[in-house]
């Protein structure tokens, strides 16, 4: 059976970089987020305005619908994706049962993390991902981890957790 694990926060809290290296050391399928945004998504982040519920539903829609299709053809996957919102994780896993990942910390470490990188996404968008961010809740499938550790040390945190309980036996597909 496939699985499926989004990786999730604000903007700059590592999302892509641990994800990718999750899925490389699981052998799962990558897949980051930011490259299913249509173009009008990606202008209005560049020019510094916060997407809207309307902009983002469509984006999810697709993701949801990414994930059913891999596992149809058999590939579980790992996707980098904001995911800040309760129903943006309940449109997300409305085609099929999804593991969240979120990397959290600090506002202050993701911002010098931003300013340090060159992205279309400008660091001033971070306070509204913040003010809209809803951490995983009790009955969702999800832990939180801490995004100061190195990369290698979210690695090893993500793939020991998805190792145990609902996604047991995580690891290269048959
Ligand atoms: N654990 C970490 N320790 C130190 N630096 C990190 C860590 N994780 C990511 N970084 C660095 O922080 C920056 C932001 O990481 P990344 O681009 O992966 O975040 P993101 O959440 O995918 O951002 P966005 O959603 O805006 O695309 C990058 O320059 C990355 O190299
Ligand atoms: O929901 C959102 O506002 C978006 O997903 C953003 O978070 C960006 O796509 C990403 O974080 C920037 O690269």
């Amino acid at each position: 059976m496939s699985r499926h694990v989004v990786v999730m926060g604000v903007s700059g809290s590592g999302k892509s970089t641990i994800a990718a290296l999750v899925a490389e050391r699981v052998g799962w399928t990558f897949a980051d987020a930011d490259s299913f945004h249509p173009p009008a998504n990606i202008d209005k982040m560049r020019a510094g305005i916060p997407l809207t519920d309307a902009d983002r539903r469509p984006w999810l829609l697709a993701l949801a619908e990414w994930m059913a299709e891999q596992g149809r053809q058999g590939h579980s996957t790992v996707l980098a994706c904001s995911a800040l919102m309760r129903s943006y994780r309940d449109l997300l896993s409305g085609r099929t049962e999804v593991a969240f990942i979120h990397l959290h910390g600090p506002a202050e470490l993701i911002e010098a993390r931003m300013r340090a990188r060159d992205h279309f996404m400008p660091p001033s968008l971070l306070t509204s991902q913040f003010a809209i961010l809803e951490e995983l809740q009790e009955d969702e499938l999800g832990v939180a981890l801490d995004l100061a550790l190195s990369p290698e040390e979210l690695v090893d945190a993500a793939v020991d957790w998805m190792g145990r309980g609902p996604l047991e036996s995580c690891g290269p597909q048959d």
